[in-house]
């Protein structure tokens, strides 16, 4: 069973720590940035890849902190991200957010995750998350190609309208509920 529980975080609104900056560190800020461009995120690690150095320069948030992790380094942090190319470190950041209860993805084992990254689809206001549970994140980013052709352009005029007549509405919920999914009902 996937007992996993979609919710959409507010990166912007967070401190996100990101350990590691080879490939892996540069796939998951890419990713993160992609989404919540201003999110404040400090990356460490003692050797950092160009391109992370590219975007850290054209993005005032993203503070590099070029040394070894150390516990420290979780001061003020809400989430983290660790990718290195060292097991035990990996483990050791995993063990110290637990301590602290802070979420922690360790992008090279999926048993220590508290939450996994997912594809993301992007069509204006519409977001969906794809996930396997794990299985194959390559399956995910090939349904994201999927999806992303099918969508129309159209699809933000709709929501525009959708949230114009959202707002217009008078009445109580049980009664702009029911308009609302009588004006849908075309969709399905
Ligand atoms: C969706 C996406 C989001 C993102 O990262 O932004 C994402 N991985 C992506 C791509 C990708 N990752 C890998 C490949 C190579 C081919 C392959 O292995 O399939 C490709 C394909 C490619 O890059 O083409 C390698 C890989 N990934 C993980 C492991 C470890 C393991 O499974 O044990 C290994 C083996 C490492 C090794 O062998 O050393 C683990 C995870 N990767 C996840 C997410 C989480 C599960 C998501 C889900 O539930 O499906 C999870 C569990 C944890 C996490 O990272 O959060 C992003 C697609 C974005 C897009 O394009 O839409
Ligand atoms: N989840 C995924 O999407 C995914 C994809 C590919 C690979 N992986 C796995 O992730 C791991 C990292 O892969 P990579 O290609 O980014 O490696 P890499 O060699 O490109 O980079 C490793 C990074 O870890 C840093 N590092 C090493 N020791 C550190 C420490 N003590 N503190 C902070 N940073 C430290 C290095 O300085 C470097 O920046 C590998 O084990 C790989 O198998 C996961």
């Amino acid at each position: 069973m996937n007992t996993l529980f979609p919710i959409f975080v507010k990166a912007e609104k967070l401190h996100i720590l990101i350990v590691g900056g080879g490939y892996v560190g540069l796939e998951k800020l890419t990713a993160l940035l992609g989404n919540a461009p201003d999110t404040r995120t400090t990356l460490v690690a003692p050797e950092i890849r160009d391109e992370i150095r590219d975007i850290a320069r054209q993005s005032p948030n993203v503070q590099l902190v070029e040394e070894p992790y150390t516990p420290a380094h979780l001061d003020d942090k809400d989430l983290v991200i660790v990718g290195t190319n060292d097991k035990a470190v990996n483990r050791q950041v995993q063990a110290d957010c637990k301590a602290r209860r802070i979420l922690v993805n360790v992008a090279d084992t999926p048993d220590l995750c508290d939450f996994y990254l997912s594809s993301v689809v992007k069509k204006g206001d519409l977001k969906i998350a794809i996930s396997t549970n794990g299985k194959s994140p390559t399956f995910a980013k090939r349904f994201r190609e999927v999806l992303e052709e099918i969508l129309p352009d159209s699809l933000q005029e709709t929501l525009d309208n959708l949230t114009a007549i959202r707002n217009q509405l008078k009445g109580d919920f049980v009664q702009k509920m029911e308009k609302l999914n009588e004006i849908t009902k075309v969709l399905r």
